[in-house]
């Protein structure tokens, strides 16, 4: 997969960052502020919140972005502009309201790391991260490892082991790591371990170069 100017392992110093940390864009505040109102409404007391009032001035908000929303086609070239894929992806995404986001940091080591402290929105089992939640972040991350690895590739397979439940409200780290390159086939690891070092979940990724034209 072609990588453009993307930092690699062999052209940068430890502690690159690999993602767009949020800035004070209006866009990354309003993202911000959305991703605070989905956390709020699971929070929020059902009976006394008035969330009649509540859902007519979101819909309100999502009339007028609407209003101002090209045709979708030409949104896509947009996005995929320049660095692209870092600001409107899902995990890391300062631009994605369900993007917890993580920002990913390339170390000289050859892995990537982010540090992360899940809410609600991201729950499975009472208290616990959602397991396809924990598999989104982590596909994600190998991805941007093996960027940071020079060599990307779409998701072929992930094996996701699930050692214990994923606490929320806890810092977490995931890491990813490219392990090894043969032709086409791209093999990747990573890990969401707890602050004390309690492997929760791990994967074992297969990518494979596949070229993806971008929208144009
Ligand atoms: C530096 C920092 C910058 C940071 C900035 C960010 C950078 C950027 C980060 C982006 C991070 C995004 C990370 C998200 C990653 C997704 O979300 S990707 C989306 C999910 N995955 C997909 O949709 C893939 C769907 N599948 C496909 O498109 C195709 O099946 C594939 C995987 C491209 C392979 O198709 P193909 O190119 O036709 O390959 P094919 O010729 O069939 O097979 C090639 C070889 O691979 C093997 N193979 C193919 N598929 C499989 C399989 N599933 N299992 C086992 N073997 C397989 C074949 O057997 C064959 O082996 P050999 O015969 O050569 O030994």
């Amino acid at each position: 997969m072609d990588l453009g100017s993307h930092p690699t392992f062999e052209s940068h110093d430890d502690g690159t960052v690999l993602t767009s940390a949020p800035q004070d864009a209006p866009v990354d505040r309003a993202t911000a502020a959305a991703r605070r109102v989905v956390d709020a409404m699971l929070r929020t007391d059902r009976a006394n919140a008035n969330l009649d009032r509540v859902a007519e001035e979101l819909n309100s908000i999502a009339d007028h972005l609407e209003e101002h929303a090209p045709a979708v086609a030409e949104r896509l070239i947009d996005m995929w502009n320049g660095e692209g894929v870092t600001r409107h992806d899902p995990v890391t995404g300062p631009e994605n309201a369900i993007a917890p986001p993580i920002v990913l940091e390339g170390l000289s080591d050859g892995s990537v790391r982010g540090e992360v402290t899940l809410t609600m929105p991201y729950q499975g089992p009472p208290g616990c991260v959602h397991g396809g939640v924990s598999a989104l972040i982590l596909d994600h991350v190998l991805g941007v490892a093996n960027a940071w690895g020079g060599q990307a590739g779409m998701t072929a397979q992930l094996n996701v082991r699930y050692h214990r439940p994923t606490p929320l409200f806890e810092p977490l780290t995931v890491t990813g790591r490219q392990m090894s390159v043969e032709g086409r086939k791209i093999n990747t690891v990573g890990s969401i371990t707890t602050a004390d070092g309690e492997v929760c979940v791990s994967v074992e990724g297969l990518f494979i170069d596949a070229a993806v034209p971008r929208p144009r």
